[in-house]
């Protein structure tokens, strides 16, 4: 899958396995997410593209490298979504942020809209969208739709973990979406969770269950 990025930096995978243990409590869950946020960041950007400026040292002038292109916003889908902004925010202080309001629900699995908020000139600017769990996809294809919706062109979408299903799905539905994800697990379950997964995110990140 050419679409398809598996970080394996083995900090990802470390935090990762550490994150799919039930007994890690709601503050350990949140902080690992936070940095795996800030180790997905580095590689989401890792091919940005750069241009020479002129810089004057105490020594002398000099052209170096500087990032060019689009300006950056981070979009994570809630609730999950928030667990990487803080880690990502870390890494590009200056990028902006488009909030997403999706839940799933949890008879049809479909992806419910209930908030979207996202600065003005979001279509001129590489839109990082941001979700730990990319299960039957429905969610992500919602939050791409509707940025495309905005008018943005130019997307990338960051998880934790994939299952098979949602990957296909998303590449199916967005191709010119490429994917960064840490994992892709065995399968969707009958509930659509990923197995062996990790849980409900949004509700091990908020101690809501
Ligand atoms: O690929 P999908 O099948 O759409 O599933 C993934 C979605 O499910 C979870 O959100 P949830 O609806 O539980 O909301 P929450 O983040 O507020 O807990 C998760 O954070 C994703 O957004
Ligand atoms: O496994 C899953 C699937 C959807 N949402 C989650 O939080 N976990
Ligand atoms: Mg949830």
């Amino acid at each position: 899958m050419s679409n398809v990025h598996v970080v394996s930096h083995p900090l990802v995978q470390h935090k990762l396995t550490l994150m799919r243990d039930k007994t890690v409590s709601t503050k350990g869950f949140r902080q690992l997410l936070n940095e795996i946020g800030m180790l997905l960041a580095y590689e989401v950007t890792r091919d940005l593209p750069i241009e020479l400026i002129e810089v004057e040292t105490p020594l002398a002038k000099t052209m170096q490298p500087t990032i060019a292109g689009k300006k950056l916003v981070f979009a994570p889908i809630l609730r999950a979504g928030t667990g990487f902004l803080d880690g990502m925010l870390n890494l590009v202080p200056s990028a902006r942020v488009a909030h997403v309001g999706l839940y799933r629900d949890p008879q049809t699995l479909e992806a419910v809209e209930y908030y979207f908020k996202a600065p003005t000139d979001v279509a001129e600017r590489l839109v990082i969208v941001m979700d730990p769990m990319l299960a039957t996809g429905n969610s992500a294809i919602a939050a791409l739709d509707r940025l495309k919706r905005r008018g943005v062109r130019d997307m990338r979408f960051v998880c934790l973990l994939a299952a098979p299903e949602g990957v296909e799905r998303l590449t199916n539905a967005h191709p010119d979406v490429e994917i960064w994800t840490a994992a892709i697990d065995e399968k969707l379950n009958d509930h659509g969770y990923i197995v062996p997964g990790l849980g409900d995110a949004g509700d091990r990140m908020f101690g809501t269950k």
